[in-house]
């Protein structure tokens, strides 16, 4: 049985470049997954490259980490052309918190994955007013799989799919992990 779609992709590309999208709301296993999909990567002998935008520096300055602490090294960028500089031998490409980058990371992806590189990118397809975030609906549209993944709703344990902001702050971009964030379903999320 294959559980990512992901994976069938994968056997027609095996030679060229792609673009992965992984997306969901906030403690929905986003970085989980894309660390376990970089890891086998690594365990095939390719050479990974991981990057995170340097304004995320809520776990850790250089490390992607996830909500349980699986942690993959990566390397913090200012903007999304900086990606292009990396070394001339990589074949995987990973990308953290896509939604703080800026308008150029599609075209980056692009580039990446026409030169033959495997893209792997992952993060928030919402803010927490319900808005797509960033330059994450234009990777949606120009990737070759989009892996939709689920929290479960802190309020009745149904899939959630939005991030609820706790506090009141109306600034798009707050980090914050439990004590500003749940993630709520549909109806949980527009009792209150
Ligand atoms: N309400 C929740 N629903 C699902 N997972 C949760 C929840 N609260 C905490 N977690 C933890 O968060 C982990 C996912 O973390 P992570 O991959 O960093 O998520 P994301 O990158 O999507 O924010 C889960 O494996 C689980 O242990
Ligand atoms: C909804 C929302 C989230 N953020 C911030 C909060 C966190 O620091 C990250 C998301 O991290 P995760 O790996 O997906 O858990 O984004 C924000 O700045 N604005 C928002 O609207
Ligand atoms: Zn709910």
């Amino acid at each position: 049985m294959m559980l990512f779609s992901e994976d069938v992709f994968r056997r027609r590309s095996e030679f060229g470049g792609s673009i992965e999208l992984i997306c969901g709301s906030m403690f929905s296993g986003k970085t989980e997954e894309l660390i376990r999909r970089l890891r086998r990567a690594q365990i095939a002998r390719l050479n990974v490259e991981i990057f995170k935008p340097k304004t995320d520096t809520r776990y850790d300055e250089t490390a992607v980490v996830s909500h349980d602490l699986n942690s993959i090294h990566s390397t913090p960028v200012e903007n999304a052309s900086s990606i292009l500089l990396l070394g001339g031998n990589t074949q995987v490409v990973g990308i953290d918190e896509a939604q703080f980058f800026d308008d150029e990371l599609p075209n980056v992806c692009n580039q990446l994955a026409n030169k033959g590189i495997r893209v792997i990118v992952a993060g928030l397809d919402m803010d927490f007013l319900g808005k797509p975030f960033g330059p994450m609906p234009a990777i949606m549209a120009i990737a070759e799989s989009v892996t939709k993944v689920h929290a479960v709703c802190v309020k009745c344990g149904n899939p959630a799919l939005y991030s609820y902001r706790l506090v009141h702050n109306p600034a798009k971009i707050l980090l914050g992990e439990k004590e500003t964030y749940e993630p709520r379903c549909r109806i949980c999320y527009h009792i209150d």
